[in-house]
């Protein structure tokens, strides 16, 4: 049993996790098939695959017919040649990540009897995970409260597969208060306008706050104020998340998952056009334990963040923080494959 074909692209967060997984099945000696698309964020990539088979593919989206139409006609041809090559190259197993061009893998893999294993990345499931978990073995998933939206007794709670740095850094750290302290603010893999701003204004109000913001592809007027650091985007997000006490963040899922690996007390700013709102939803719950603060964006403003500013550099953020942490789940990469592994084990 060492061959597997694995799709998951699109955007980064579909792709990094199926990355992951890949990295853990590599090391494990599987040969590995990636399918994706050749406009998607896996034409740019490197992917740990034997072999990466790029489809041209439109999404089923936008209003007109004739493009609906021609999405559906996309999809199911895409399906087709994946077949065949599912047929060629008999694989022990799939497993999906999500986004469109996850289901033509999903879809050849039920028409040809080979196993198949989905992963949902946040709380709210995306419509292909929903149609492809009809078909699916076993659905992984990052959020207890994602269970409900599939048939439970396939359902598994892993968490989010990681970048390892960022796992190894976080799984031994213990959070100690800063002398000055320290804010980081990320917008996600892109950064967020919003909140770039509002953290700007901000920095020149509390000059006793550090502030580390990573604006993204944004443009935006950064003056020159002693307390404010700016990155357009980085690398080695462990150093910042430890660097400090409290984060502003976007709620994807790969943000918050690390956030609660390293038990940072956090204020979300939920992207608000997020599908579904899932943005929202992914720390909903945790916000309903106390151990966060959740902003949405249409009530964000510098009085607004301030105040929560205030609130969380008075509450006990070293307790919280052990809290927080408790939440974390580690190794998702391994607890998907063991899981699969299982399977054939019990066949
Ligand atoms: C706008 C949108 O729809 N975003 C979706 C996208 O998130 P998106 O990819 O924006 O956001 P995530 O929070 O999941 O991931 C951001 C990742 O970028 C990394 N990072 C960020 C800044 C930087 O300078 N360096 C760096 O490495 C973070 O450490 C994190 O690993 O996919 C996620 C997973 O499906 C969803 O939950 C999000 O809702």
């Amino acid at each position: 049993m060492k061959k597997v074909f694995i799709s998951g692209g699109g955007t980064g967060g579909h792709f990094y996790p199926a990355l992951s997984v890949a990295e853990n099945l590599k090391e494990k000696g599987f040969n590995i098939t990636y399918i994706g698309t050749t406009n998607g964020i896996e034409s740019k990539k490197d992917f740990p695959a034997d072999e990466k088979i790029l489809y041209p593919m439109r999404a089923v989206r936008g209003k007109s017919i004739i493009g609906k139409i021609q999405g559906v006609f996309s999809l199911l041809s895409t399906t087709f040649k994946v077949y065949k090559q599912i047929k060629k190259e008999k694989p022990d197993f799939s497993i999906c990540f999500g986004g469109y061009t996850s289901i033509p893998l999903g879809l050849a893999s039920f028409l040809a009897r080979v196993p198949l294993y989905i992963h949902e990345q946040n709380s709210i499931p995306s419509y292909s995970n929903k149609i492809l978990s009809y078909f699916a073995k076993k659905v992984f998933i990052t959020f207890e409260l994602t269970s409900k939206y599939f048939n439970r007794k396939k359902t598994i709670l892993t968490g989010m597969p990681l970048r390892k740095n960022i796992i190894e850094r976080a799984k031994n750290y213990v959070y100690k208060p800063n002398q000055t302290k320290t804010v980081l603010v990320v917008g996600g893999s892109q950064g967020a306008k919003k909140l770039s701003d509002s953290t700007i204004s901000l920095a020149s109000e509390m000059k006793d706050i550090k502030f580390i913001l990573i604006k993204g592809k944004w443009q935006v007027e950064v003056p020159n104020l002693e307390n404010l650091t700016v990155y357009e985007y980085v690398d080695n997000m462990e150093d910042l998340y430890t660097s400090a006490d409290v984060v502003i963040s976007r709620s994807g899922s790969s943000s918050v998952n690390e956030i609660l690996c390293f038990g940072k007390y956090a204020i979300f700013i939920p992207f608000p056009y997020a599908a579904s709102n899932h943005q929202y939803y992914n720390v909903k719950w945790l916000k309903d334990l106390g151990l966060c603060e959740l902003i949405e964006e249409k009530d964000l403003s510098k009085e607004v963040l301030k105040r929560a500013l205030e609130d969380t550099f008075n509450k006990d953020l070293e307790s919280l923080s052990k809290k927080i942490k408790e939440y974390a789940i580690f190794d998702s990469d391994e607890k998907i494959v063991e899981n699969i592994l299982n399977d054939f084990k019990n066949d």
